[in-house]
């Protein structure tokens, strides 16, 4: 169990003014933990069931707020986009209502080096595939609400709203504004995406996260959270931010798990460049081009099926990706042309881990992350059959 260190003063003071605001805190506080920042530890013996914490939904920061409804944000801006710029105004803000809070947040400096974001173009480039393409969709949609934002923030830097950006990314959780009224919502009630869905929420934000951590609730009156199983007085108590991979967790939040029951990878790298033209088509008009995932039970479906259009004659691929036959019978010659997809894999991150480690550039730290993404990634690929690699 890793050592809770004491929080600071400045976590101190801010628990004495969220419990100020209404927040309802019950066995837990926050700590320090090497590696993960801030998180929330158990101040005495759980038991499964007992609710650690209300966060009242007045004290949530949505774009429905009165603070940020204030500043009257254009509705082509994105809802990450308004609450960034939001932040950027409190920071400018002497008499800023969530200073306490803001205080409590990881620094311009720490997301140098932990976001993929901030990283130096050679590290980004050595990032496994899947990591590249979040990363690049990030970059977009960062871009993006720069641009709409700007005008509305003259003081502002890039690079401070980056920070904004990402301590709203990093923090935010899923909100359907449950206790507003139609007229105020983003968009209609059943059009709402994830993307309009977004409150930042004190004290619950301190709560790192696990694949079997607590589930966070929420309704009309606020979040909670509630204990998932027993904990010891002194353990971090961690929350599940949902079940995602280490490459997503590594981009959008800036670490990775291990182990990580979510984690997966793909084919994509591989598998796309040797597909012809044709297969290309074919493909695309049958659902199955791209996302090839693999975990270590093994290749997904889709993977099963571009394999088939690859190596078998065409009837038998239709028979199999219109469930007339289960493919078993080819099974044995598709394992083995995945067999030898694993084993290039194999090599890739080899390589890869190689050229990282022998990088003169780019932090310590970023580039143990890297190596240990590549790693569990050799293990993935070990684990559906393909040899080689190391273990996370
Ligand atoms: C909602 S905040 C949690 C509190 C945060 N640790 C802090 O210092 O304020 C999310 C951030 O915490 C860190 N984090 C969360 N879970 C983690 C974990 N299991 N291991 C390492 N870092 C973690 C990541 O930097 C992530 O972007």
């Amino acid at each position: 169990m890793a050592a809770a260190l004491p929080p600071g003063e400045i976590h101190d003071t801010f628990v004495k003014w969220a419990s100020s605001q209404g927040i309802l805190m019950n066995g837990v506080a926050p700590a320090k933990f090497v590696g993960r920042g801030m998180g929330i530890v158990a101040a005495r013996d759980l038991k499964k069931g007992e609710r650690l914490v209300l966060v009242p939904a007045k004290t949530l920061i949505s774009i429905d707020s009165a603070a940020v409804r204030k500043h009257k944000f254009p509705s082509n801006l994105s809802i990450h986009a308004r609450l960034a710029a939001f932040l950027v105004k409190e920071y400018e803000e002497k008499e800023s209502g969530h200073r306490l809070w803001q205080e409590c947040w990881p620094s311009e400096e720490d997301f140098k080096s932990i976001m993929p974001l901030n990283w130096g173009e050679k590290l980004q480039e050595l990032l496994p595939g899947p990591a590249k393409d979040l990363l690049s969709a990030q970059k977009a949609k960062l871009a993006k609400d720069w641009r709409a934002a700007q005008p509305l923030l003259p003081s502002t830097t890039f690079s401070f709203f980056t920070y904004a950006w990402l301590i709203v990314n990093t923090r935010c959780f899923y909100w359907d504004y449950p206790n507003v009224p139609a007229a105020r919502l983003p968009r209609k009630r059943q059009s709402l995406t994830a993307d309009d869905c977004y409150a930042m929420c004190p004290f619950l934000d301190y709560f790192n996260h696990a694949d079997q951590g607590c589930e966070p609730k929420y309704d009309s009156k606020g979040y909670t959270v509630t204990t998932n199983r027993d904990y010891k007085a002194g353990e971090e108590i961690y929350v599940s931010y949902g079940a995602h991979t280490n490459d997503f967790l590594l981009v959008e939040y800036g670490f990775i798990l291990s182990p990580n029951a979510a984690d997966t990878t793909t084919l994509d790298a591989l598998l796309l460049p040797s597909l012809p033209a044709s297969a290309i088509s074919t493909l695309k008009e049958d659902g199955f081009y791209g996302t090839y995932t693999l975990s270590p039970a093994g290749a997904c479906h889709r993977t099963q099926a571009a394999l088939r259009l690859l190596h078998l004659p065409p009837r038998r691929y239709v028979a199999f990706v219109s469930g007339a036959d289960d493919g078993a019978g080819d099974q044995a010659l598709i394992d083995a042309q995945l067999r030898t997809l694993l084993e290039a894999y194999q090599r890739v991150v080899m390589q890869a881990a190689e050229e990282v480690e022998g990088l003169g550039i780019g932090g310590l730290e970023q580039k143990e992350m890297l190596v240990q993404r590549w790693r569990q990634i050799g293990a993935i690929v070990k684990g559906a059959g393909g040899g080689g690699g190391g273990g996370a």
